[in-house]
Order: structure tokens, then C-alpha cells, then sequence
């Protein structure tokens, strides 16, 4: 719990605390009584502040919910390792230089003029800007310039003009969006529970485990897994609160899925119509047709990835896109 509160107030800590989390992620998962009315807590005040990116990962049991919430809690939770902070650092400075040279354009915009003694402070912004060299450490006299130019009043009029010129918006360079993703249970018992979590998702994650073809439900022992899942990908994919909502496919458990077509486990086994080649592009292209088709409205995109749940790294990088494109859509949606 600390952490789902260091997170928050990190939301109003200094600029170089906040870029060292630049994504703070929640895990809501099974805890003490005390603990769920807290989240549920955190979780009115910033969903009300419309910080809050809410995503939603659904999908049959077994299919890998939990595995990715790990994944990125162990991506995310625990920072970023030295050598990935090191790497952000020259982007974050270089974002500093460039606020603050709009910043000094914004003066001459709106006809303030900088103190005598200040200018040779701009033209030292201007100077690393134009050289495009941002170092991992803000040289020396590069802080003290800034420091000097903001305690300027000039420049803090500037500021509180800045909507009257352009100035990129602090919030979007250091992603103060929170993301917080709930997981559940996929057993059907657990299934009449997920429509409580639908309310402002901003988007939902489909998972299933497509190496699941061959393999029939524990329920009943007859139904196809596969099918199983596609099934329930048309029940809640066609759900109305999910009309504008982005939805992201992932067919997990790919490893397993190549090791079974290698083996030549044929599809016809989940789908007895399938009339092509037995191999991992027309099958996956195959499944990923079956899964479109649920979807009734034609225009919507769904967007498919294959993934292994248990590769961290693969998931990193699956995440670190996804996660961007409902970053960026819930910024246009903010109107920032
Ligand atoms: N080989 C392999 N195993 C995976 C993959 N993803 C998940 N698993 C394993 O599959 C099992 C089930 O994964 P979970 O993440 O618990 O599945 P879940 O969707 O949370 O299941 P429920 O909570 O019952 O709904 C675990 O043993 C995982 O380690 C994958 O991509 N490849
Ligand atoms: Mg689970």
C-alpha cells in the first residue's frame, strides 16, 4: 500500500522525482478488507481527477491476466535500473532546455522584456539548444542560468501568460498519468463480478491463450477452450460500455501455441473449417479473424499482439506501445 500512496504524492513532488517514475502503476488484486477500502478511496479521488488511466484486463482462467499484472509490476513497480534512468536523464534535460527557451520566446511574444543581466542567461539556453548536445548532468551554469531566470518577475509573468503562447505542457513530457490496471478472476463463478469494474475504462485487455486449441474447458469437459474464450470475447467486446473504448487482443502463451504447431496439433481441432496450411502465420492470422468477426461494429480496430506473459522483456516492450497509444489517446481525449 506505501507504494500506491509514495505513487500519488509523487504526483506533486518536484520535477526530477516525478521523471523517475515516469508511469506509476496500481495492482488492484484480492487484499485485506482494509486495504480495499483504502484503493477504493484512491481510486474515487483519481478517477475524479480524470488522472487516472484506468485499464481493465479480462479473459478466460489460465489465460495469463495475472502473469502480465506481475510483469508489470516487476517493469514498473521497481523503477527503472540505473542504467535506464542514466538513459532518460539527457531527455528530461533536453525537455527542461526546450520549456525554457519557448518560455523566453513567450516574453518577446507578449512584449516583456528581460532585465539587461538576464540576457546573457537566454542566450546560454539558446546556445544548448541550438547545439543539441543534452548531457546526462545539467551543466552547473546552465541550473544556475534557469534558477536566475525563473526568480525573474518578468519571466514569471510570462508563466502566467502561458496560454497565450505556446508552451509545452510540463504534465505531458513527465506523464503524470497514473495507470491503474484490475485484474480478476477468469473462472465463470468470478465472470458476473467484471461488470462492476467497467465504469471509465479507458481500455480493455482481452486475454487468451490461444495454445489453448486443443484443450476442452474444466467446466464441462467438452467445450473447446478456444472457443471458450471467443465466445466470451463476443459478450464483452460487444458490450456498450466498451463502444468507444480501445480494446487490446493479446493471444498469450505463444510459446506453448509454436510448440504444439510444430508438433502438428492441427487447428481443425478448435476450428473444423480451417482449410489452410497448419502453420503459425496462417493459423495466428486465422484465430485473429475469428476473434475480429465477434466485433460488430466493422469500423472498430482491435489490436492484436501474440504474446508470452511469462518473458519479461517481450512484455516490456508489447506493454511499453500499448500503453503509449492509451497514454497519448487519453491526452488528446484530456485536449492536452
Ligand atoms: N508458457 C507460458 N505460460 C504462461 C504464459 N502466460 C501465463 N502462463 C502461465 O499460465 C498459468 C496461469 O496464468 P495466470 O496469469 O495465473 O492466469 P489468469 O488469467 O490470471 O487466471 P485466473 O486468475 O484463474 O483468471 C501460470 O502458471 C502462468 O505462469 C505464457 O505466455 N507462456
Ligand atoms: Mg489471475
Amino acid at each position: 500500500m506505501s507504494r500506491v500512496f509514495n505513487s500519488i504524492l509523487c504526483q506533486n513532488c518536484e520535477p526530477e522525482h516525478i521523471t523517475t517514475t515516469p508511469m506509476n502503476l496500481y495492482a488492484i488484486e484480492s487484499g485485506s478488507e482494509i486495504n480495499r477500502q483504502i484503493d477504493d478511496l484512491i481510486i474515487k479521488d483519481h478517477l475524479a481527477s480524470e488522472k487516472v488511466i484506468k485499464l481493465l484486463l479480462l479473459g478466460p482462467s489460465g489465460s495469463g491476466k495475472s502473469t502480465i499484472l506481475k510483469q508489470m509490476k516487476i517493469i514498473h513497480l521497481n523503477g527503472y535500473n540505473t542504467q535506464e534512468l542514466w538513459a532518460r536523464r539527457s531527455l528530461i534535460f533536453k525537455n527542461v532546455i526546450d520549456s525554457v527557451a519557448q518560455l523566453l520566446k513567450g516574453l518577446q511574444y507578449l512584449g516583456i522584456e528581460l532585465p539587461e543581466e538576464r540576457k546573457i542567461d537566454a542566450e546560454l539556453i539558446y546556445e544548448m539548444l541550438a547545439s543539441n548536445n543534452f548531457p546526462q548532468s545539467l551543466p552547473h551554469r546552465i541550473h544556475k542560468a534557469i534558477k536566475r531566470l525563473w526568480s525573474e518577475t518578468s519571466v514569471q509573468e510570462a508563466f502566467n501568460r502561458r496560454s497565450e503562447f505556446p508552451l509545452m505542457d510540463w504534465a505531458k513530457f513527465f506523464s503524470d498519468q497514473e495507470i491503474r490496471i484490475f485484474d480478476v478472476g477468469g473462472e465463470k463463478t468470478q465472470r458476473r463480478k467484471w461488470i462492476h469494474l467497467f465504469d471509465n475504462v479507458n481500455a480493455l485487455f482481452y486475454i487468451t491463450a490461444i495454445s489453448e486449441y486443443d484443450q476442452v474447458t474444466q467446466d464441462d469437459e467438452t467445450t473447446n477452450r478456444l472457443q471458450d474464450a471467443l465466445f466470451l470475447f463476443k459478450s464483452i467486446g460487444n458490450h456498450e460500455v466498451f463502444r468507444d473504448k480501445q480494446i487490446i487482443l493479446f493471444f498469450n502463451k505463444k510459446d506453448i501455441f509454436l510448440e504444439k504447431i510444430a508438433n502438428k496439433i492441427p487447428l481443425t481441432l478448435c476450428f473444423p473449417n480451417y482449410r489452410y496450411k497448419n502453420d503459425y502465420k496462417n493459423t495466428t492470422l486465422y484465430i485473429q479473424r475469428k476473434f475480429e468477426h465477434q466485433i460488430n461494429d466493422k469500423d472498430k480496430t482491435i489490436y492484436t499482439h501474440l504474446t508470452c506473459a511469462t518473458d519479461t522483456d517481450h512484455m516490456n516492450f508489447v506493454m511499453g506501445s500499448v500503453t503509449d497509444m492509451i497514454i497519448s489517446k487519453a491526452l488528446k481525449e484530456a485536449g492536452i
